[in-house]
């Protein structure tokens, strides 16, 4: 580990909330390489220990390797949650976010691409999003939806937070493939109107209205626009 790798604790300033850290970008963006490649990995083993199969002996051993790989990680930590951060560049990055977290290994991780009319995204849904057999949880399909309509009521500019989220399960959302997108319906004073939609190989199978409120001046998260998360 270098001595320039993101280091709140050194160079943070809070904001409001957002923390200012003045890790250069090139190191953040080396540091979010690594602890995404961990997260890609627990993410598999999430799956694998759904889905083992392997004798009760062998699970308890497994389990003994496990708490020790948890013991390395805890040597160093941070006091809390990973937080929003951003830098003088205003490269920012929120590596534990539930559902785009780069280090989070229970975010899908959502990778939401922003067009002339709204925002997609594509990704693949295993058996760690299960509800009803098969289908993904719809608590998992709200979590989605309100992640990519927030995305989108903020156009990376602004601060909008969830006040509404209606959700209409059409039918069941199959696991694997699925496609997210949202737009923006109309904007009424700090009111962000935003539509989304989950699609998978059949069709739409939710749909979903959100009432995105953006704060008051002087009771937001102080967080800059947002070059990249
Ligand atoms: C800049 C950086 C950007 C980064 C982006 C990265 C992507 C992030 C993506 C993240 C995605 C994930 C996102 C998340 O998960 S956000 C996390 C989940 N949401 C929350 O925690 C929000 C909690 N609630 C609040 O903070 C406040 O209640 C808010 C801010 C919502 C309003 O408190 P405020 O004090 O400001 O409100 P006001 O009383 O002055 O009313 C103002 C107007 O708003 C209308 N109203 C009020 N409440 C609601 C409501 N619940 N539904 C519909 N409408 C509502 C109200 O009628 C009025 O309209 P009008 O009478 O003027 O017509």
């Amino acid at each position: 580990m270098t001595s320039r790798r993101p280091s709140p604790e050194a160079s943070a300033v809070n904001v409001g909330g957002v923390v200012r850290d003045d890790t250069p970008t090139d190191e953040v963006d080396r540091r979010e390489a690594v602890l995404e490649s961990l997260a890609g990995t627990v993410r598999e083993l999430i799956d694998a220990a759904i889905r083992t199969t392997v004798e009760d002996a062998e699970v308890h051993r497994i389990r003994a390797d496990l708490d020790a790989l948890v013991a390395r990680l805890r040597t160093a930590q941070l006091p809390g949650p990973a937080g929003i951060r951003y830098n003088a560049e205003l490269r920012s990055w929120n590596w534990g976010n539930a559902v785009m977290g780069a280090a989070n290994a229970i975010a899908p991780p959502l990778r939401v691409v922003h067009g002339p009319s709204g925002c997609h995204a594509d990704l693949v849904l295993g058996a760690a999003y299960e509800g009803p057999p098969g289908l993904v949880h719809g608590g998992v399909s709200a979590m989605l939806l309100d992640h990519i309509m927030g995305e989108t009521a903020s156009a990376m500019r602004r601060t909008a937070f969830t006040g509404t989220l209606t959700m209409r399960y059409r039918r069941g959302t199959p696991l694997g493939p699925l496609r997210l997108e949202a737009g923006i319906v109309r904007e009424e004073g700090r009111k962000i109107f935003v539509a989304g939609s989950i699609t998978a190989a059949g069709g739409v199978t939710v749909e979903a209205d959100g009432v995105f409120v953006q704060p008051a001046a002087g009771t937001g998260d102080g967080s800059p626009q947002q070059a990249s998360t």
